[in-house]
């Protein structure tokens, strides 16, 4: 059985401000071992500490393999009927955006988001026998207010509530069918 829970990582090239400030790139990756090593900028012959994760890209990967490696596979289980859930983690203008949404041009670079829509259509043109549901809500989550992006009003603040049951729901969150 494959696991439930994987975790990647992916490290983005230094931008412009990082190139200004002189800054040096501190990590390398072995994407085959999946692991990230990062070295002691202050002391360079220290031994690098290495991590090891589910996958490792480095600044050249796309996110059209990271969606083959890691996004593919989940999203076949949910159009299966088993659960998913992917979700991206990192401080400020670390990629989240990128990785998820992503940019048009350079086409390897469309976000998994796009990309689990495509690949749930796609599944679901071409499936026999089988009626399929699909919502989507589309939540943001800033200094612990929660807001509704779909609803008519954007800024409104939803409450987050717990269900004895069904665990933490948000209060008259839309659901786009
Ligand atoms: N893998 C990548 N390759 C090239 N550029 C990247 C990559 N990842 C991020 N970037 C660029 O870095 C900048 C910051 O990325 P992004 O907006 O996705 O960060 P974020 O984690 O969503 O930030 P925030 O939490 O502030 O919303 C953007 O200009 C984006 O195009």
């Amino acid at each position: 059985m494959s696991e439930s829970v994987k975790v990647i990582v992916r490290c983005r090239p230094i931008n412009t401000r990082e190139k200004d400030l002189k800054c040096k790139c501190v990590v390398s990756m072995n994407g085959a071992k999946g692991q990230c090593s990062i070295v002691n900028p202050a002391d360079e012959k220290a031994p690098p500490k290495t991590f090891t994760f589910d996958g490792a890209y480095f600044v050249d990967s796309t996110t059209e393999n990271i969606y083959a490696d890691i996004a593919y596979p989940l999203v076949e289980g949910v159009t299966e009927g088993y659960n998913g859930t992917i979700f991206a983690y990192g401080q400020t203008g670390c990629g989240k955006s990128f990785s998820m949404q992503g940019i048009t041009d350079p086409a390897s670079q469309r976000g998994i988001i796009p990309r689990a829509f495509d690949h749930i259509f796609e599944t679901i043109s071409v499936t026999e026998g089988c009626r399929f549901l699909v919502h989507a809500s589309y939540l943001e989550i800033y200094n612990e207010d929660v807001r509704d992006l779909l609803g008519k009003d954007a800024k409104q603040k939803l409450d987050l509530k717990e269900h004895p049951e069904k665990g933490v729901y948000v209060s008259a969150v839309p659901k786009v069918q």
